[in-house]
């Protein structure tokens, strides 16, 4: 049997999508949100659901042998993971937003919220500026609205919840996509089992792309 973390949200219809196009028969249950474990047993395969950011986590300490991850939450949490596949869905990018009357000289105290505070900091080190992250678990926009923080590093996709709230992007760090990850012992123990899941989606992936 092979365990599959699925991160819940916005990456969980897409990668069910492409795990139903590779041949995987997935049952009416997994578009019941509030199923937590689904066993597929003609696939030999066990899906837990879990919170997006902790699907690293499941999959670090063995309890899922592969998941679905998002890139972002892969550089914050530095999980001891092997990344095997980018499955190209729920594509977005990270970047620094601000009001457009942001001046970052006259910024004495620095002050960034994000909901990835490891990504944040160590993006501002590489660029050699000195800021005070402030970690927030959403809605990150409001942190200039109400003068919690001059900018902010969150995620972007169409730009809507930017424009919708007066914002302007300063940078771009790093583009996003969801990848397919697996525990490395797992890796050792079941390794034609698991090359087969990332061959079968590879082939999707790349028939996509044409
Ligand atoms: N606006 C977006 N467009 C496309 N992909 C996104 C967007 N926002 C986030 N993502 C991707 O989807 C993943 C999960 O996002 P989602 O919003 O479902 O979870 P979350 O924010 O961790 O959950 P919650 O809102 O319950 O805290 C992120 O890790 C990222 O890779
Ligand atoms: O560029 P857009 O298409 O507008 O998407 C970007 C928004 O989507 C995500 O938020 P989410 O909806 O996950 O809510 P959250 O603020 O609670 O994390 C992200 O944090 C941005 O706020």
């Amino acid at each position: 049997m092979l365990t599959v973390a699925m991160p819940k949200g916005r990456i969980f219809e897409e990668a069910v999508e492409l795990l139903r196009k590779a041949g995987y028969n997935l049952p009416p249950e997994f578009e019941d949100n509030r199923r937590l474990i689904i066993d597929v047993e003609e696939a030999g395969m066990r899906f837990i659901l879990a919170k997006p950011m902790d699907v690293p986590t499941y999959v670090e300490h063995g309890v899922a042998d592969i998941g679905v991850a998002g890139k972002d939450t892969m550089i914050e949490e530095e999980r001891d993971v092997y990344e095997v596949l980018d499955l190209k869905i729920s594509e977005c990018y990270m970047a620094v937003a601000a009001l457009p009357t942001y001046e970052k000289n006259r910024d004495i105290a620095p002050k960034v919220a994000s909901k990835y505070p490891n990504l944040a900091a160590s993006y501002f080190r590489e660029q050699g500026e000195q800021v005070e992250i402030i970690k927030l678990n959403g809605s990150i926009e409001l942190a200039p609205l109400i003068g919690l923080a001059d900018r902010i590093v969150d995620i972007v996709s169409t730009g809507q919840t930017l424009r919708a709230n007066g914002l302007v992007e300063l940078e771009t760090i790093v583009p996003i996509t969801s990848r397919l990850i697996v525990n490395p012992v797992s890796y050792r123990m079941k390794d034609t089992v698991i090359d087969e899941v990332v061959e079968r989606l590879a082939a999707v992936v790349e028939g996509e792309e044409q």
